[in-house]
Formats: C-alpha cells, sequence, structure tokens
C-alpha cells in the first residue's frame, strides 16, 4: 500500500482514549503519548500509527518531517456563540465600575444589546463576522466546534442565526454542531410572560428540527431568566422532539441546574461555577458532561472558579470549552482556556488535553469522529511548535499551533515557523 503521506519525527504524538462514554474522574489523568511517532495518511483517514522507525520502510506519496514537534487531534471547542452582531467594548467600563453582569442585562444591555445588534445585521454580514471568528478558531487548531443561536429571541432572527451556522458548514471544512438557544434571555416585550415566551421558542422547534438547524437545544437557567421549572419543561419538550441537550446551569447562582442536566440525560452541564455539593455528585453518577468556562469566570473579573479538582476527584467527567462570545468571554483561542485549566482549576496537563479532545467531542455528540486519532478516524491533527505537551497550558496568550490539518489536508499553517516574523521595512 502506498500512503498519501507520512507524518514522521512526531517528538510527542497525543493520543488520547476513545470509549462510549465521556473518561470520567480517574480516567482524565490517563493520556497515550507516543514518543518519536508517525502517522500514515490515506483518503484523509489515519491509515497507520507507529514509531518513526518503523515508518520508514512505508511507500508514501510525500513525507512531511514533524521536526520533533508535538501532534495532537484537532481541537474541540463544545461551547461557542459564533455568530453575533455588533461589540460589548462599552461594556468594559460597568464592568469596572463593578456592575454586575446580571445587573447589565436587567438594564436592557448585555446579551440584549447584542440581541438588537444582531436584529439590525444582514444574514450577510452575520456571515462574514462569523467567518472572521471561526477562521480565527481553526488558527487556534479547532477543527470541531460548537455554534448557538440566541441573540434573536425571535423567530426571525433566532432561525437566520441557525442558517448561517449552516453556511458556515457549508464553507468551512471543519464539523460544525448547531445548537438552538432561543431561551437564551428575555426580551423586554415578554418581561413577566416568560412561560409565554418559551411557547414562543418551543413553537419553533417541529421547524428546526424538519430543516436540520439544529442539534441540540439549549437554554439559560439563571436568576432573572429562566427557573428551574421552566427550563425542565422547555427541555422535555425539546427532547421528546429528538433534540440533544445543553444546559446554561448554575453559572452565577446553585439554582440545581446541574442536577436538572443530569436527570434529563443533557449531552453538557455548561458553567457550574456555583454548582452544589449534590450537584456534582449527580454528575458523578451520571454521563453529562461538565463544560467548564474558565475564560467568561476570568473576563467576568470573577474569584470564585468552578470546581473542577472536586468534579474530577469525585468522578464527573470534564470538557472546556472558551465560551467565545462578545460579552462575557471575547477569545476565539482554546489554548488560552487550557492555561487558565491549569491555573485557576487547578487541573493537570492530561486532564486538560482530555478536556479539549475526547471529552469536548462527547459533550457535542461527536466522540464517533473527533477527539482523538484512531485508524479509520479523519486524520483531524495540529502540530504544534512545542517540545512537549505540557507547554502549552504553561506558556500562555500565544498561538503554539504551527500547522491545522483537516481530513488529512492542511487547512491552516503559521506564515513564520519560527517565532515572529518581523517586517523587511524594519
Ligand atoms: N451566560 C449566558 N450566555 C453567555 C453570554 C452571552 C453574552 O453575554 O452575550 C455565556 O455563556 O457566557
Ligand atoms: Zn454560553
Amino acid at each position: 500500500m502506498t500512503y498519501d503521506f507520512i507524518l514522521y519525527n512526531i517528538g510527542q504524538l497525543i493520543l488520547p482514549k476513545s470509549k462510549e462514554r465521556p473518561l470520567k474522574g480517574q480516567e482524565m489523568k490517563e493520556l497515550n503519548i507516543s514518543e518519536n511517532a508517525a502517522i500514515g495518511i490515506s483518503d484523509g483517514k489515519v491509515a497507520w500509527l507507529g514509531s518513526s522507525i518503523d515508518a520508514e520502510s512505508l511507500k508514501a506519496s510525500e513525507r512531511i518531517d514533524a521536526q520533533g514537534k508535538v501532534v495532537s487531534p484537532g481541537l474541540v471547542d463544545p461551547h461557542t456563540h459564533l455568530v453575533f452582531g455588533g461589540s460589548r467594548e462599552h461594556e468594559l467600563s460597568l464592568k469596572q465600575a463593578g456592575v454586575p453582569y446580571l445587573e447589565i442585562l436587567a438594564q436592557g444591555g448585555g446579551i440584549l444589546s447584542t440581541v438588537s445588534a444582531t436584529k439590525n445585521a444582514s444574514e450577510e454580514e452575520l456571515l462574514q463576522k462569523a467567518s472572521f471568528h471561526l477562521e480565527r478558531m481553526i488558527s487556534y487548531g479547532v477543527t470541531t466546534m460548537e455554534a448557538k443561536s440566541g441573540y434573536g429571541l425571535d423567530a426571525e432572527t433566532e432561525l437566520k442565526q441557525l442558517r448561517v451556522v449552516q453556511r458556515l458548514k457549508e464553507k468551512y471544512p471543519v464539523s460544525i454542531i448547531s445548537t438552538f438557544l432561543g431561551a437564551h434571555a428575555i426580551p423586554p416585550e415578554f418581561k413577566g410572560k416568560e412561560a409565554q415566551f418559551l411557547e414562543h421558542m418551543s413553537d419553533l422547534l417541529d421547524e428546526i428540527k424538519e430543516r436540520g438547524l439544529a442539534e441540540f437545544v439549549d437554554i439559560f437557567c439563571e436568576t432573572g431568566v429562566f427557573t428551574i421549572e421552566q427550563s425542565r419543561k422547555y427541555l422535555q419538550l425539546a427532547k421528546d422532539k429528538g433534540f440533544g441537550l445543553k444546559i446554561h446551569a448554575d453559572e452565577i447562582d446553585p439554582l440545581g441546574g446541574t442536577e436538572l442536566a443530569v436527570s434529563l440525560g443533557a449531552a453538557s452541564a455548561d458553567h457550574l461555577v456555583a454548582a452544589s455539593d449534590e450537584g456534582i455528585k449527580r454528575l458523578a453518577e451520571g454521563s453529562t458532561v461538565a463544560v467548564l468556562l474558565p475564560g467568561t469566570t476570568f473576563y467576568l473579573g470573577k474569584d470564585q472558579y468552578a470546581r473542577a479538582r472536586k468534579m474530577i476527584d469525585e468522578g464527573a467527567a470534564v470538557a472546556l470549552a472558551t465560551d467565545f462570545n462578545p460579552g462575557s468571554c471575547v477569545t476565539e483561542n482554546l489554548q488560552m482556556i487550557m492555561s487558565l485549566a491549569a491555573l485557576k482549576l487547578k487541573m493537570s496537563a492530561e486532564e486538560i488535553w482530555n478536556g479539549v479532545t475526547v471529552n469536548a467531542a462527547h459533550a457535542i455528540g461527536k466522540s464517533q469522529e473527533a477527539g482523538t486519532l484512531e485508524i479509520g478516524r479523519r486524520a483531524d491533527f495540529v502540530i504544534w511548535d512545542v517540545p512537549n505537551y505540557q507547554y502549552i497550558p504553561y506558556h500562555y496568550g500565544v498561538n503554539h499551533a504551527q500547522s491545522v490539518f483537516r481530513s488529512g489536508k492542511k487547512l491552516w499553517e503559521r506564515m513564520a515557523y519560527s517565532g515572529v516574523q518581523l517586517s523587511s521595512a524594519w
């Protein structure tokens, strides 16, 4: 057999273990690292895995020298609000003055400010803007990501956002999982009529399902937004209609969204900064993935981070995501989140890599195709310009990706291979 190409001289090849279910508790500490490794690629898939020495005797149309660098599966970002209009830099001074996130929202700002900007933007404008952010995510090593609606809060704008996600799927050779988050905030005209608003959003579910516009349904279950009972009813309906479930749960107040997620069999419960001891116990018992978003806690200027250590030590499955959005976490950089996970969530490098690969894939129902490199799987991988896998969480705030491959094809490559390239005019 002649392989399309062989990537050899890989200093460390990161091979997360893939299971039928997410890695839980102590399993998150396990990470296969193969040294001086090689991968054979054929028809966009991993066709051979072994040592660089053994790869010498293989036939290949092309050979690429990884120069002793680190190679990992393409990263998976399981929680993003990729499609939105406008930006919210004007809120920074409010944050600095100590105005809480939910207070900005209650005053008609925050999410509602982005809702106005998203309503006012055309589909083309939203597509262009989301493309810009998506390309940046790819440059940071992400080949599979989730994207939510939720900045419309009316039928027309929610569907417009979901159509943009569909168009992104067609435009880019990456996997994008679409989530309907029509229940993201209460529009001013529905203040005090939350149940009516949720009925209005529920009415969209059949159309979204028929047109294949979303795989998951999500809700912001929080003080001043949607209650536990409202969330339960809404999500149960979505589940009955065949959607996967996600919940923005226990981000600020411990309402019990974590327990609700587990009891409904949600794929993920996200944020969980205020998750109770009982909620953590339930996560450990179930298979709902705790998607932690330390970039959001950092960006909101809070001191209390999600209790990742307790979650993992008690047996829960943890994944990490950017939560990229224009208000509470304005970064496309999942590597930065890996550093925050090390520093603020006290996760080990092994737990972090599992959190941005296999467990993140489970959180969005893509564990069969993303998050690891195995023979027969799509060859989505990243060559990292670092000496070892611990280095990425350690050296923060910069992009360590050297090149990003999707289905065995180079999708993105850093222009200067060794560090920065100063202008020749200097
Ligand atoms: N907390 C709710 N939703 C988003 C923030 C959205 C926004 O502020 O625009 C989040 O996950 O952080
Ligand atoms: Zn979110």
